[in-house]
């Protein structure tokens, strides 16, 4: 549709969505990593030069590692991709290159392949690159270990001079460091005893479905990703790194025992006080003998690292002369990481972490340490059955977002003293029947939300939650419980409403809302879909004086000079990509919006003031435009590259929220411009921003 009539808005914006989703990010990234690709390329080239003449790209990609192959010589080159849209890109940018023909590639997942049905015979190397933060996510091991036994030619025994096999990268080292960080710890752990008022205690256990419990269930993921150097807050590290492990990708046998492999306990050393909020892993891909890529936090490097939460007693302080042990394992597939105690003076302390009693504590130094493991494992055991609530990352840093709650507990509490204002002049007799006396407040966030509890304990209010998953439904109960909210006056509209719009609808045939609170800012930094639409059917189910909040919610934004934002966005030009034409290509996936930035890390020069770029007035959606002009001075000479923007969410005419605001759950998003927009400092530059079904794009001329 987009190459049909490339203005049409509708078609643009659901590119958009399926373009970050079709093509990764981390490609722009990657391909624009020259340091990455000359590596690369210098391995691929020593081993063609050593007689390595047939080559399997594993994971092409845009087929760049094939084509060095093939440049360096290699007489057979063939290549693999499972993503459909990579695969065709990678057709497309070997025909453009030139090597149509000499570069076989195959729409097929490796583990599908086999000679001489996909490649005529075995090949003498395999290049692959498909890792992830935490090395194994792309199936790298399974990956290897088939090509050992189908694809490629067997080992070099001897000095026997047959052609023999081998995979670039030849092996990895994987590092693991403890850290203290807040930004981690509130999207995993409350971090506080009170909410808005609430006591939490009620709650029961609340977590992040990132945990390393041994029995990997579909809802938790062993670990996150983060980008450490561009933390918000920073971090602190604990420990110095260890090697966790170290893999040989040239030994099949090395593969294949790695995941029965014993359990190992590591012992690190604490050289820094500090809170255990996580485990922080990256690794060395060692490409050959002399070229390896890390991934470390103190490169330069782009990649995120791997960040195993440690859902530890809350608050426990590490403190230098501790040892903390850690256990490695790796069972099917993928690294697993746990903090299981802390050595302090010969003693041994637990954390409070769901480690399977029954893994193979290797029995300690001392009688002394392996008789408290026996009885740690034993309390964990009991501990094992403790019962605990599943929250997103999100929603637990909105529930850490103390000002958020605050502000809405404040907002609610005024309007609900106004609304019983109002109701006592009603004639007595209207307020006979209890119902009519009541206030009825909608909340219709998207996740989990105490908002409807603060609503609720005004007294007088029968609130409405969109809380779907039982077990957070019973979360709310307790808390209602525990705070002496009747439990009548607190009721889950989900479970009644069909649909969607079923949400917005009267709470009965004669009664109206005081209160509707809508859920305007996605986490990822974007104005949710249909929100003007929501807003205006909310408005007709309210009650005389009744509001809906936020009324009024301002976009703010910034003009910057941010190379980063560009790599992340497109590749730029041949140079990065060993000289290849791929850029057009992979950068027809680019996507104007980026979103989950953190703007207060990221490295950018500030070429504007805060600019007012847009006024959407929920309250009455009919005084909303579509596309606004805004002016703004260059504060100072450069290149303008993209305009980061974030949200004023007013409650009511006193009380807002910035989403900027680094206890926010809220990331900022970016519109990167097509073009660098050159400016002198003084220069006036005309933002034409649009907003079209919740999407935003924004022109700019000087
Ligand atoms: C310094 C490396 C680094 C460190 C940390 N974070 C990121 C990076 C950068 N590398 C990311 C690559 C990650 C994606 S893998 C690249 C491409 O390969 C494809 N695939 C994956 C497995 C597979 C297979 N068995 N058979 C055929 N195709 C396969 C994927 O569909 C993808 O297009």
């Amino acid at each position: 549709a987009l190459k049909i009539k490339p203005d049409y808005l509708e078609a643009r914006e659901n590119f958009y969505r399926v373009a970050n989703w079709l093509v990764e990010r981390w490609h722009f990234l990657m391909l624009n990593d020259r340091g990455r690709n000359q590596k690369y390329q210098q391995a691929i080239q020593k081993a063609v030069q050593s007689g390595c003449s047939t080559v399997l790209d594993i994971g092409t990609g845009t087929g760049i590692l094939g084509m060095c192959a093939k440049k360096a010589g290699a007489a057979e080159v063939y290549a693999c991709e499972l993503s459909k849209t990579m695969y065709e890109l990678a057709c497309e940018v070997v025909a453009e290159n030139g090597m149509e023909g000499s570069i076989q590639i195959l729409h097929k997942k490796s583990l599908e392949m086999g000679v001489p049905a996909d490649i005529p015979h075995r090949v003498s190397l395999v290049v692959t690159e498909t890792v992830d933060a935490g090395l194994f996510g792309e199936g790298i091991i399974e990956s290897l270990i088939h090509a050992w036994n189908h694809l490629l030619l067997p080992p070099k025994r001897s000095e026997e001079d047959l052609p023999s096999g081998r995979v670039i990268p030849a092996g990895a080292t994987v590092f693991c460091m403890a850290v203290e960080s807040l930004e981690i710890r509130r999207h995993h752990r409350l971090c506080a005893a009170e909410v808005g008022g609430l006591k939490m205690a009620a709650a029961g256990e609340l977590r992040s479905p990132v945990s390393c419990s041994l029995e990997p269930d579909d809802s938790t993921e062993p670990y996150t990703t983060e980008r450490l150097s561009r933390l918000p807050g920073g971090y602190r590290a604990l420990t110095e790194p260890f090697t966790a492990l170290s893999i040989d990708f040239n030994n099949v046998q090395e593969l294949e025992g790695l995941s029965s492999r014993e359990v190992q306990v590591m012992r690190l050393p604490v050289t820094q006080q500090g809170e255990l909020d996580a485990l922080a892993v990256w690794f060395q891909l060692h490409l050959d003998q002399e070229n390896s890529l890390s991934t470390g936090p103190q490169e330069d490097t782009c990649w995120e690292q791997a960040i195993y939460p440690v859902h530890s007693a809350p608050g426990f302080v590490l403190k230098p002369g501790d040892e903390l042990l850690v256990e490695v394992s790796c069972h099917d597939a993928y690294l697993r990481l746990g903090c299981v105690a802390v050595l302090r003076d010969g003693r041994k302390l637990h954390l409070d972490q769901r480690v399977d009693p029954q893994s193979s504590m290797k029995p300690g130094p001392n009688p002394e340490v392996e008789l408290c493991s026996a009885l740690a494992s034993l309390q964990t055991s009991q501990r094992e059955s403790e019962d605990f609530s599943l929250l997103e990352c999100s929603e637990m840093a909105l529930l850490n977002y103390q000002d958020y709650h605050q502000s809405f507990s404040l907002a609610l509490t005024k309007l609900i003293s106004e609304m019983k204002l109002r109701t006592q002049n009603l004639s007595s007799a209207a307020c006979a029947a209890a119902d009519a006396s009541l206030l009825y407040v909608l909340d219709v966030s998207e996740g989990f939300s105490l908002l409807p509890l603060i609503a609720a304990r005004q007294g007088g209010v029968k609130a409405y939650s969109s809380v779907e998953k039982t077990k957070q439904q019973n979360v709310l109960r307790r808390l209602a419980v525990s705070h002496g909210v009747p439990e009548e006056h607190l009721e889950f509209w989900l479970n009644r409403a069909e649909d969607e719009q079923g949400v917005l609808q009267r709470p009965s045939t004669e009664k109206l809302w005081s209160a509707i609170i809508l859920d305007c800012v996605e986490t990822c930094g974007l104005i949710r879909q249909k929100l003007m639409e929501k807003a205006s059917l909310a408005r007709f189910l309210l009650e005389e004086g009744g509001r809906i909040f936020p009324e009024k919610i301002v976009i703010l934004g910034m003009l910057v000079e941010s190379d980063t934002l560009l790599m992340e966005s497109a590749v730029q030009g041949r140079d990065p990509t060993l000289g290849f034409n791929i850029a057009p290509f992979i950068n027809q996936f680019t996507v104007p919006v980026h979103v989950f930035l953190d703007f207060s890390t990221l490295d950018c020069r500030h070429l504007s003031e805060v600019l007012e770029l847009f006024v959407l007035d929920l309250m009455d959606t009919n005084a909303n435009y579509t596309e606004r002009e805004v002016k703004a001075q260059a504060t100072s000479g450069g290149r303008v590259t993209a305009i980061p923007f974030w949200y004023q969410i007013h409650l009511d005419r006193d009380i807002s929220l910035n989403t900027l605001s680094r206890t926010s759950h809220w990331k900022q998003a970016a519109v990167v411009l097509q073009e660098p927009l050159e400016v002198q400092a003084g220069d006036w530059i005309r933002l034409a921003v649009k907003l079209h079904k919740s999407t935003i794009s924004i022109s700019a001329q000087v």
